[in-house]
C-alpha cells in the first residue's frame, strides 16, 4: 500500500487550501450530519472510502484508461477525488490502481494537491480491486496511517459527480441496515434472452431499478463478505450489495440517487462530463474595475448585461493596489471567470494585478480560470494602430499565464464612434 505524497496531511479541503470554501463545506457537512443523526467532529462515524480505479476502460475505446482521460486538461479521477475530499468527514480515501499506473496516480495526487489519499494495487477484476482496498483498511500494517473504519464507502473512480448529501444518505442507511446503495430509475427495459437469441421475457421496468454508486457498508459486513465470496463472484460479479446479501445475509437499503451519479463508460460520457463541468464553473463571473468613474459606469452597464445571462454576477470596484479584499474573497469563493475593465492610461496594470492575485491563490490548479481584459479606445486621443501595438503585449501575458491554466484574452472597444473592434489574443 502506497501512502499519498509526503506531507499529505488531512486538510478538509481538496487541492489548494481556499479557506473560505473549506469553512462553508464544513458548516454544510455539519448541518447535513446532524440532520442525519451522525455527530460531526469528535463523535462522528469513522468513515473511509474505497475507489476502484484499476480498469482499462475497454468500452471507452481509447488507449488511456478512462479514469485518466483528460477533462479540461485534468484527469477524470481528479474530479472524483475532489468530490470526495470536499466531504471532510471521510477520513481516508483508498484508491486501487494497477502497478503500471501507480506513478501516474502519484503525479496526479501531487499536481492537484489531493490529500487523504492512499494507493493500493488493483486486482484483475473490480471486485478484487475493492477487496484489496478493504484489506488495506482492515490490516494493521507497519507505519500505515490507515485505521479500520466503522463505515466504508465504495465508489467507482469514474463517477465524478457525487454530492455530499448522497454520501451521507448511504452512510447513514448503512449504519442502520449494514449496507446501502444508490439507485436510479431504468432508462431502458431489461430483457432476458433465451438460448436461441430470442426474447425469453422482459422485466417490468417500473418495478426494477439500476444499481449505481456510491454504496456504503458496515466495514465488518462487506469485509466478511469479500473474505467468504467465491472466486466466481470475485471474477464475474458486478454488485457489492449482492455480496453483502449472499454472504452476510445483509439486505442493503436502497437510496434514490441524483441523475448525475452515472458512470463514465463510453467516449460520449467524457463529452457529457466536460459539458457539465463547464456549465458548473461558468455560472459565476466577476467584473473587476478600478475606481475611475468611467470604468465604474462601464462596469455597471456590463453587470446589467451579464445578469441577464448568468446566475451570479459580482462587481468589485476598488483599486487593486489595496490588495482587493473583496476580490480576495471572490477568489476564495472559487469564481473562475473575470472581466477586467481597464483605463487606457493604465494599459495592463489592472489586469496584471488581477493575474498576480489569481496565480497566488492557486485557484487555477483545479479548473481553468478565464480573464477577459477589456480596453477602451477613444480614437480622438489614441490612433488605433498605436494602441493595437501596445495591446499586442497582452498576447505575451496570455502565453505566460496559460502555463498556469489561466486563459487570458483581450477585448478592444472603440468609442465614441460606437464601433467595436474585437481583438482576441
Ligand atoms: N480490474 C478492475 C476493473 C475495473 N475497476 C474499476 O471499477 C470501476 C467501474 O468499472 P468499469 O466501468 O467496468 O471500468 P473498466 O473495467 O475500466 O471498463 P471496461 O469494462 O469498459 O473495460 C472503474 O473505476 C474501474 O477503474 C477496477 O478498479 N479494477
Ligand atoms: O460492471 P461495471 O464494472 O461496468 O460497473 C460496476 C458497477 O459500477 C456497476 O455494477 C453498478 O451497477 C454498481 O454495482
Amino acid at each position: 500500500m502506497e501512502p499519498g505524497p509526503p506531507g499529505s496531511s488531512r486538510p478538509t479541503e481538496p487541492g489548494p487550501c481556499l479557506s473560505s470554501q473549506q469553512g462553508a463545506d464544513q458548516a454544510a457537512s455539519a448541518s447535513l450530519q446532524s440532520a442525519a443523526g451522525a455527530q460531526p467532529g469528535r463523535h462522528s462515524l469513522a468513515v473511509a472510502a474505497v475507489l476502484p480505479a484499476g480498469g482499462c476502460g475497454e468500452r471507452m475505446g481509447v488507449p488511456t484508461p478512462k479514469q485518466f482521460c483528460p477533462i479540461l486538461e485534468r484527469p477524470l479521477i481528479s474530479y472524483t477525488l475532489q468530490a470526495l475530499e470536499r466531504v471532510y468527514w471521510i477520513k481516508d480515501i483508498v484508491v486501487a490502481v494497477t502497478g503500471e499506473n501507480m506513478e501516474v496516480m502519484k503525479s496526479i495526487i501531487q499536481k492537484y494537491q489531493h490529500k487523504r489519499i492512499s494507493l493500493v494495487e488493483a486486482g484483475v477484476t473490480r471486485h478484487r480491486s475493492i477487496f484489496n482496498g478493504l484489506k488495506a483498511l482492515a490490516e494493521d500494517q507497519l507505519n500505515c496511517k490507515l485505521s479500520k473504519p466503522e463505515i466504508v464507502i465504495v465508489h467507482d473512480a469514474v463517477r465524478p459527480f457525487v454530492e455530499e448529501d448522497t454520501l451521507l444518505k448511504v452512510v447513514t442507511a448503512a449504519k442502520k441496515h449494514g449496507a446501502a446503495g444508490a439507485i436510479r430509475p431504468l432508462v431502458s427495459t431489461v430483457i432476458s434472452p433465451s438460448a436461441d437469441g430470442c426474447l425469453d421475457h422482459s422485466l417490468e421496468r417500473a418495478r426494477h431499478r439500476a444499481s449505481e454508486m456510491p454504496q456504503a457498508f458496515l466495514f465488518d459486513v462487506i469485509y466478511e463478505a469479500y473474505q467468504q465470496c467465491s472466486d466466481y463472484d470475485l471474477e464475474f460479479g458486478t454488485e457489492c450489495l449482492q455480496l453483502a446479501l449472499k454472504y452476510c445475509c445483509t439486505k442493503a437499503k436502497l437510496v434514490e440517487g441524483s441523475p448525475d451519479l452515472w458512470k463514465v463508460t463510453y467516449k460520449r460520457d467524457l463529452y457529457a462530463v466536460e459539458s457539465i463541468i463547464k456549465e458548473k464553473i461558468s455560472q459565476e463571473i466577476c467584473v473587476v474595475t478600478d475606481i475611475e468613474e468611467d470604468n465604474k459606469y462601464v462596469s455597471h452597464l456590463l453587470e446589467e448585461v451579464l445578469k441577464s445571462e448568468l446566475n451570479h454576477v459580482k462587481v468589485t470596484s476598488e483599486a487593486l493596489c489595496h490588495a482587493g479584499r473583496d476580490l480576495q474573497q471572490i477568489i476564495l469563493d472559487q469564481c473562475y471567470n473575470f472581466v477586467c475593465v481597464n483605463v487606457m492610461t493604465s494599459d495592463f496594470q489592472e489586469t496584471q494585478k488581477l493575474l498576480s492575485m489569481l496565480e497566488e491563490s492557486n485557484l487555477s490548479i483545479l479548473y481553468p480560470v478565464v480573464v477577459v481584459s477589456v480596453h477602451f479606445l477613444d480614437f480622438k486621443l489614441v490612433p488605433p494602430s498605436q494602441k493595437m501595438e501596445s495591446l499586442m503585449l497582452i498576447r505575451e501575458f496570455a502565453k505566460e499565464v496559460k502555463k498556469r491554466n489561466i486563459w487570458l484574452c483581450g477585448l478592444l472597444i472603440s468609442y465614441p464612434q460606437n464601433s467595436t473592434e474585437v481583438v482576441c489574443y
